[in-house]
């Protein structure tokens, strides 16, 4: 027997799923093992299908455990016997002899259910729950794992409220082999005065209570070290011996917190607040009746797995529910329950961890896909049987989850309506060319996980300051995924609304059980590439240095792959389906006005999973022909001005009542003390709502940094004619922007009134409001906008700021006397009315230096959120990149400490001839 379970040297290491100690695991996993290898080991399964629905189930975890034993190297030998229903209809007994003798010789023993109407009036003896009990007894399985996830794809499938359900994660460790079920004496008879009776005994000894107690002891002390015992110890004497022992056991175990409740007040406690079990132990009826109502919590009981285990021998794996009778033979059955079962037994029954969260991991996307069986099904879900959702479970198996075709929609496309808005190309991020940063697009790869380092530009107007030249231009093919360290990458991630831009050079990505580890070395000529100013600490890149990112930058880099797979797994999966379509339509677009080769453009990825946009541009060409007429149309629409609604209602400040608006108007997941507060969900290895990333996000903002920018300089932009007023059409000087004598330098004021703030309108996934005067023809001179307040945003649809970052940036003005100025959307149109020819100086901007000669179009500022996870909390604080696009590679990088920002020329990079 290979896998007989030791409790004590392998006291239940908690599954994914199950654990409160998962956040260290990602679904991620290192190696794919090829399954044409040999298999190095080989199982013994003993199946045991049973009635009802349980034949159903267990075909398709009978699948999913080939399939993962395949992919991992080893096999199984699978035994299929009756038991129950089946066994009585085949052998006249539930559990016949050799059902037991070929359980106990396997090495684990995974079962549907039992049970049916067929059955219901048979005697005890011939009842087919009479074989289960049976085969529980022979197996001496006392100790009945029951977790109780609520999956954040689920959340709404649970009956109890949302903020009730979500982050439920708790263990019903239930007494198996003991207490009423099996208690003695039990039986029929006759009262003194001649009535019928039925009677049952609930019995403990001190050797049973101790090692289900030991069991559960050692189970939270894996989990949140929370243990509540659950008894009826105010009337029934087997409980008031259950509290004694377990309350003498508890000196054992001084690291677990141990509570006790009475079974009614947590049957009550269950859906007030469930969130406050951690592990719970109890025993056999009570278990019994706790898990089933906890199954609910999570949405049905046909997601609840279960494992029994003993002191050796093989464990005993099955789903919580029964046999389903009302729905057997329909292909109605959620199949999860014993896909997650067989889980456990790879787990806690044979060793084979990584087996075990591969299909975890398979179960999760395959919901996060949107398939559901009727139990958990609401709209907009895809309705499956039992049969299907087999199949998607499998094909997610297989698959290998790749993260980073869902990560290319979600960088290059955080908006709902492309289609809508094909003639906005320019700000789509797509790439470029290289010598203003755009055409590179990277991709890190490894086994099952990908994401993708995009070079980015801003907009298409830059392209027409791009060379001509290509001769130093990545080709298609060398944008193929790869490792490759000899190429620079600017890594941007991007999930919800939290942003990661850096530069690195040589950068090294590796993915591991615990995330992605970042490394970079120096490559070859530094001056290639804008970089995070060296001021910044967490920019430790000096030209000729060989660097390594130190830990805060590789949580930093793991938590924006959290976010961003949070993001895109569970808020936008739908959403990124139709835009990965819309994309590549663009992208088409896209490339016909400013490429002469398809080549460049690669739509990868089934349909209805992802779509993985690869552009790159190759060279600025005039097009030819039809392709010429798109790209003057394409140019039309670039250049054509979005006018500003006659409302500005949307700008957000951090400390402003709106804020306290929109606090009030979202539940807040993390409120009070970090160390009181439910920790984000994806610490747990869980995703979160896009929401809470938001949340999250905004809370951690430091509000000293918290307005976002937008640097331009006026020097060579001439102002564009009035959206608002068209009629003045007169191009004027904006160059010298002044405050009155009597007004101070106007900057970020956070206790100045805000405008109308629409918190809906942060929420990436909220429908836009729409602009009220769409693409109207304006006349322009032909450049970019040239005052921020004629850029709408894609982000909010707001105006003054632009991208995806948004939210409600607000602007910073870099003058041409090498001044700042900072202003909100409604300062600035004050400041504007208000000009004089006085100039004030701001006097917390050092070192400013621009070169007059270089056409400086606009500085891009980027605002990032860094984490450093601790036990205890995550301390964040955000980052504010800047990043000079001036069409000739000059950049210059900000540092924003505090309220002072610093800009800093980098040393003069060989500019690329327009
Ligand atoms: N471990 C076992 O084999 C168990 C067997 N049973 C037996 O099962 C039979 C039916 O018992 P019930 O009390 O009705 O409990 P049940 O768990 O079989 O069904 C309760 C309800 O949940 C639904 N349900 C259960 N599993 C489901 C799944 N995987 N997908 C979708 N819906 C699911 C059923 O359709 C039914 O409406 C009885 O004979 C009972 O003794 C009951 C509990 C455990
Ligand atoms: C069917 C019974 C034997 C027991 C039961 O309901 C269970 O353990 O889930």
């Amino acid at each position: 027997m290979a896998a007989s379970l030791q409790l004590n040297c392998k006291p239940f290491t908690p599954l994914l799923l199950h654990s409160k100690s998962a956040s260290k695991r990602a679904l991620k996993f290192s190696t794919v093992r090829c399954s044409a290898a040999a298999p190095s080991k080989s199982y013994t399964i003993t199946l045991l299908p049973g009635d009802g629905i349980g034949p159903e189930v267990i075909s398709v975890a009978k699948n999913a455990l080939k399939l993962v034993a395949s992919l991992e190297g080893f096999e199984f030998k699978f035994k299929e016997v009756p038991v129950g229903g089946a066994a009585l209809d085949l052998t006249g007994v539930p559990l016949p002899e050799e059902t037991l003798s070929t359980a106990k010789g396997s090495d684990a023993v995974l079962l549907g259910a039992i049970g049916g109407y067929k059955w219901d009036n048979n005697e005890k003896h011939l009842k087919p729950e009479t074989g289960l009990l049976q085969l529980r007894a022979g197996l001496k399985v006392f100790a009945n794992l029951r977790p109780a996830t609520v999956l954040p794809q689920l959340v709404d499938a649970s009956t109890l409220k949302k903020d009730v359900a979500e982050g439920v994660d708790l263990m019903v460790v239930r007494e198996l082999t003991g207490g009423i079920y099996f208690g003695k004496p039990r039986g029929f008879g006759t009262n003194g005065n001649g009535e019928e009776i039925g009677f049952n005994t609930e019995v403990y000894t001190t050797h049973e209570i101790d090692r289900i107690a030991r069991v559960a002891f050692e189970t939270a002390r894996k989990r949140g070290g929370k243990l509540c015992s659950v008894d009826k110890a105010n009337v029934l004497e087997a409980s008031m011996l259950w509290r004694k022992r377990v309350t003498a056991l508890a000196s054992e175990y001084p690291d677990v917190e141990l509570s006790h409740m009475y079974v009614d007040n947590a049957a009550m406690q269950l859906v007030r607040n469930p969130k406050q079990f951690d592990t719970i132990v109890t025993n056999n009826i009570f278990g019994d009746i706790l898990s089933d109502e906890a199954s609910m919590i999570t949405g049905s009981i046909g997601m609840l797995p279960s494992a029994s285990l003993g002191e050796s021998g093989p464990g005993l794996f099955e789903p919580i529910h029964g046999s389903a009778p009302d729905i057997a033979g329909q292909d109605k059955a959620n199949p999860l329950a014993t896909v997650l079962s067989a889980a456990m037994l790879l787990k806690y029954g044979l060793g084979e961890e990584m087996a075990a969260r591969r299909i975890e991991a398979a179960v999760l996307d395959t919901l996060d896909r949107g398939y559901r069986t009727g139990d958990i099904h609401s709209a907009s879900q895809k309705l499956v049987g039992c049969k299907e959702m087999g199949e998607q479970v499998l094909k997610s198996i297989d698959s290998k989850v790749a993260a980073a075709v869902k990560v290319g929609v979600s960088m290059a496309a955080p908006e709902t309506d492309l289609a809508a808005r094909t003639d906005r190309v320019r700000s789509v991020w797509i790439g470029g060319d290289k010598a203003s940063g755009g055409d590179r697009l990277q991709q890190g790869q490894t086994d099952g996980l990908r994401f993708g380092c995009w070079w980015h530009r801003r907009d298409s107007a830059d392209c027409k300051a791009a060379p001509q030249d290509s001769a130093d231009r990545t080709t298609p093919d060398e944008t193929e995924p790869s490792n490759n360290e000899e190429e620079d990458v600017e890594l941007q991630l991007r999930g919800g609304s939290a942003i990661q831009l850096g530069v690195f050079e040589k950068s090294r990505f590796v993915f591991t059980q615990d995330g992605v580890r970042v490394s970079t070395t120096k490559k070859g000529n530094n001056n290639e590439l804008p970089k995070i100013s060296e001021d910044d600490p967490k920019s430790p890149i000096t030209p000729g240095e060989e660097v390594s990112f130190s830990n805060t930058q590789v949580w930093d880099a793991k938590y924006h792959f959290d976010a961003l797979t949070s993001y895109v797994n569970h808020q936008n999966r739908e959403m990124e389906n139709r835009l990965g379509e819309q994309l590549a339509q663009l992208a088409e677009q896209i490339g016909s006005l400013k490429t002469q080769s398809t080549e460049a453009q690669t739509v990868q990825g089934p349909p209805e999973r992802s779509v993985e946009l690869q552009v790159a541009v190759e060279r600025q060409v005039e097009p030819q022909g039809a392709v010429a007429g798109a790209a003057a149309q394409g140019r039309a629409a670039a250049r054509r001005p979005q006018l500003p609604p006659e409302r500005q209602d949307n700008d957000f400040g951090p400390e402003s009542d709106d804020r306290e608006e929109f606090e009030d108007n979202f539940e807040h997941p993390r409120r009070g003390d970090c160390r009181d507060r439910p920790r984000a969900p994806y610490r747990l290895g869980k995703e979160e709502t896009l929401d809470a990333t938001i949340i999250r996000y905004i809370e951690g903002m430091n509000p000293d940094i918290a307005c976002e920018v937008e640097l331009r300089d006026f020097s060579s932009i001439k102002e564009m004619p009035s959206s608002r007023n068209p009629s003045s059409s007169t191009p004027t000087e904006a160059t010298r922007r002044r405050s009155p004598p009597d007004q101070p330098a106007r900057r970020f004021d956070r206790n100045a009134p805000q405008t109308g703030c629409r918190p809906e309108s942060m929420l990436p996934n909220q429908p836009r409001p729409p602009t009220t005067r769409p693409n109207q023809a304006v006349t322009m001179p032909n450049a970019a906008p040239a005052r921020a307040r004629d850029i709408q945003c894609q982000e909010c649809q707001g105006w003054g700021h632009f991208q995806a970052q948004c939210p409600n940036r607000r602007v910073l003005f870099l003058s041409d006397q090498n001044e700042l100025e900072s202003a909100s959307e409604d300062e600035l149109e004050q400041a504007k009315g208000n000009a004089t020819n006085e100039e004030v100086p701001i006097d917390d901007v050092e070192s400013v230096e621009v070169n007059p000669d270089a056409p400086i179009v606009s500085l891009v500022t980027i605002r990032s959120l860094s984490i450093n996870r601790t036990k205890e909390h995550d301390h964040q604080w955000e980052n504010i990149f800047y990043t000079l696009h001036d069409g000739r590679l000059n950049t210059y990088t900000v540092k924003n400490n505090g309220r002072t920002c610093i800009l800093k020329p980098l040393a003069p990079k060989a500019v690329a001839e327009d």
